[in-house]
């Protein structure tokens, strides 16, 4: 077992993480400027928080990880100060938007209609003085931290520390949201609906209605593609989701 002591990851979890508050409705994210911060108001709970390992979600000074969530695009209002706002790549999947004063990343969005997750913003819930928020669930991306210049040897203990913490450590995502991607894949590329007929049994009111489920929709995705099929359905899912090149 990997020696853990000393091992930080981020500060809204190393002194343990605050639990979710079920009737928390929203509140007010703001930059770390100490004059004329830029606020947000996200106007609900959020779900998936997690750490996050990848080098382009913003993080606190010295954190090793970034603690992020989604929330509907719909809940997120920006109510002083937009104008210090703006976007670090607009050629990302992510536009992540930036107090360009503090560097603080306030919201970010996805544009792209077509991606799995457009509709979703992503929010740093530690920007906000409420507690209640939903609480990290697993940590995501976290080989990606090497990048970040995280010594190699160090990983043991990190991947370590996250399992104590109940974060499971994922090289993505969580497993849902991996399943969310690719069914959302495969139903756009028509490899569900060229499956189904192997998949439904035979159509009665019943069946019809099953077919409609996620869940069913999910199996399908998860079972349908050919060995040759995976491969460009699996690098879709990447491209889509986390921009080109790969
Ligand atoms: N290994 C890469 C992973 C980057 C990555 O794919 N990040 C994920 C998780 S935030 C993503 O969704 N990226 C889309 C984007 O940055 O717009 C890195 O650390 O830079
Ligand atoms: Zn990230």
């Amino acid at each position: 077992m990997a020696n853990t002591d000393g091992v930080m990851i981020h500060p809204a979890v190393d002194n343990g993480i605050k639990q979710t508050d079920s009737n928390f409705s929203g509140g007010v994210l703001s930059c770390h400027c100490s004059t004329n911060p830029v606020k947000v108001r996200i106007n609900a709970q959020t779900a998936h928080n997690h750490v996050c390992g990848c080098t382009k979600c913003w993080k606190p000074e010295g954190a090793v990880f970034s603690q992020i969530a989604v929330v509907s695009r719909d809940a997120v209002e920006v109510i002083e100060n937009e104008d210090k706002l703006e976007i670090v790549n607009a050629d990302a999947p992510i536009q992540r938007h930036r107090c360009r004063d503090c560097g603080v990343h306030m919201y970010g969005r996805i544009e792209n209609t077509d991606h799995p997750f457009h509709g979703l913003d992503f929010v740093h819930t530690e920007l906000s003085s409420e507690d209640g928020w939903s609480a990290p669930e697993f940590a995501a991306f976290v080989s990606s931290v090497i990048e970040s210049g995280v010594d190699p040897s160090r990983m043991d203990g990190i991947r370590a520390r996250l399992r104590e913490l109940g974060l499971h450590p994922f090289d993505t995502l969580s497993p849902p949201l991996m399943d969310a991607i690719a069914s959302h894949v495969a139903k756009s590329s028509g490899v569900v609906s060229r499956a189904a007929p192997r998949e439904e049994p035979p159509a009665t009111a019943q069946s019809e209605e099953a077919a409609g489920s996620s869940a069913t929709q999910g199996a399908a995705a998860a079972s349908a593609p050919q060995p040759a099929e995976t491969g460009s359905i699996f690098s879709k899912l990447l491209n889509r989701l986390f921009g080109g090149g790969r």
